[in-house]
C-alpha cells in the first residue's frame, strides 16, 4: 500500500547555521499510530513543522496523501491536522464556535453534523456552548484536537499530546487516540513518555541529533533489542558473585540479596538450565525467582546513549587527525 506520508532526504539548517535535520527518510503507513521519540532538541518538532508547512525544508521532498507539500501545499495541508505543543485557544469563544471557525479557515463548507460527531467522540458535546476559558486543561487539549480535525483530515499530528497531563487523563487521551485511529485517521505523535509509545504505537521512530536512527515495528523492536532478566532471591545475602560463577552474566544487587541473570530474548538457548545446574553445584539456594523484560525506555536510553558515544568517538577521532 502507498504510504500516506513519504519523506525523502529531508534536511533542515536554520538561518543561524544550526542543522536540525540530516537526510531523513521516513514513510508513514495509512492507518497506523507512529510514535516519534527523541531527547530534547533532537528535531521532532522541526520534522513535524516541515510536514505541516510551518517551517521550510533546506532540502529533500515530502508527500502527504499523494500531494507534494511544497508544490501542492493547499491540497497537502487539507489532509493534515496538527495539535501543537502549546495550548493556544481563544478563551472567550465557545467550543462550538471555535471548532467551526477552524474548519472555515480551511475553506470547507460548514458541516454541523460532522462537528457534532467529532465533539461527541471527544466527549466535548456537553461542553459545546461553554467558553474555552471555563474548561479544564484536559478539555482544552481535546478542543485543540477537535480544531485540528475540524476540516476532516486523514492525518493527525500530535506534538507531545500528554505533556504535563496527569496519569489518569493520560490514559483517557490514549483511549481517545485509539478511537480516532479506528475512525480511520493516521496518527503521528511525538512524546517524551516512552510508556506512551509502548502503550499506543504500532511503529516507533527514534530521532537523535537530527538523524532518524531507527524505525521499527514496536513489538519487533522490543523483541530484537530487549533483554530478559531473571532474578533469584537468596535466603542469605552473598558478599559477592561467587568466583565459580564469574564467567556467567550475573550481577548481585547492592544488598547482596538477589542474583540477577541477563539473557537475550531471541536466543534459542537462554542458558537458564546451565545456570541452575551451576548454582546447585555451588550450593547456592534461592527462595524465589522471577523474570522481567526490558522496557522500551531501557531500549531507547541504550540506543540514544550508543549513538551519542559513537558520535563522540568520531569527534575525538576527527580532532586527533
Ligand atoms: N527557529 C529556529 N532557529 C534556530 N534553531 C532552531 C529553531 N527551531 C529549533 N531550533 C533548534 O533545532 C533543534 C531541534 O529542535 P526541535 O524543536 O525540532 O527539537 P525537539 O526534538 O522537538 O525537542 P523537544 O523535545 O525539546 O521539543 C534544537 O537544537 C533547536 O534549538
Amino acid at each position: 500500500m502507498e504510504p500516506i506520508i513519504s519523506v525523502k532526504g529531508l534536511g533542515k539548517t536554520y538561518a543561524g547555521g544550526f542543522t536540525a535535520l540530516k537526510n531523513v527518510d521516513l514513510e508513514i503507513r495509512r492507518g497506523e499510530i507512529f510514535a516519534l521519540l527523541g531527547p530534547n532538541g533532537a528535531g521532532k518538532t522541526t520534522l513535524i513543522s516541515i510536514v505541516c508547512g510551518i517551517v521550510n525544508p533546506s532540502g529533500g521532498s515530502i508527500h502527504a496523501a499523494g500531494h507534494d507539500i511544497l508544490r501542492d501545499f493547499r491540497q497537502a495541508r487539507s489532509e493534515i491536522g496538527l495539535v501543537p505543543q502549546e495550548l493556544a485557544t481563544d478563551s472567550f469563544e465557545s467550543v462550538w464556535a471555535t471548532v467551526n471557525f477552524s474548519r472555515g479557515l480551511f475553506g470547507k463548507a460548514p458541516n454541523p453534523a460532522y462537528i457534532e460527531k467529532l465533539l461527541r467522540q471527544l466527549s466535548l458535546w456537553e461542553k459545546k456552548d461553554s467558553k474555552i476559558m471555563a474548561l479544564s486543561g484536559g478539555m482544552k487539549r481535546r478542543v485543540m484536537i477537535a480544531k485540528a480535525l475540524s476540516h476532516e483530515p486523514s492525518i493527525l499530528f500530535l506534538d507531545e499530546p500528554t505533556a504535563g497531563v496527569d496519569v489518569e487523563l493520560r490514559q483517557d487521551m490514549w483511549e481517545m487516540v485509539r478511537g480516532l485511529r479506528e475512525s480511520g485517521v493516521t496518527i503521528i505523535l511525538t512524546t517524551h513518555y516512552i510508556e506512551e509509545a509502548e502503550e499506543m504505537a504500532d511503529r516507533v521512530g527514534v530521532i537523535n541529533r537530527g538523524e532518524l536512527v531507527l524505525v521499527e515495528d514496536k513489538n519487533t523492536l522490543m523483541q530484537k533489542m530487549g533483554e530478559k532478566e531473571l532474578s533469584l532471591h537468596l535466603p542469605e545475602p552473598l558478599p559477592g558473585v561467587p568466583e565459580t560463577l564469574a564467567d556467567l552474566p550475573l550481577t548481585l544487587s547492592d544488598d547482596g540479596s538477589q542474583l540477577v541473570y541477563r539473557f537475550d530474548i531471541k536466543s534459542s538457548d537462554t542458558g537458564i538450565a546451565e545456570l541452575l545446574r551451576r548454582l546447585n553445584e555451588a550450593s547456592i539456594d534461592f527462595r524465589d525467582l522471577h523474570t522481567r523484560e526490558s522496557s522500551l525506555e531501557e531500549i531507547f536510553v541504550g540506543l540514544v546513549r550508543g549513538a551519542r558515544s559513537e558520535s563522540e568517538e568520531q569527534l575525538t577521532k576527527e580532532a586527533q587527525e
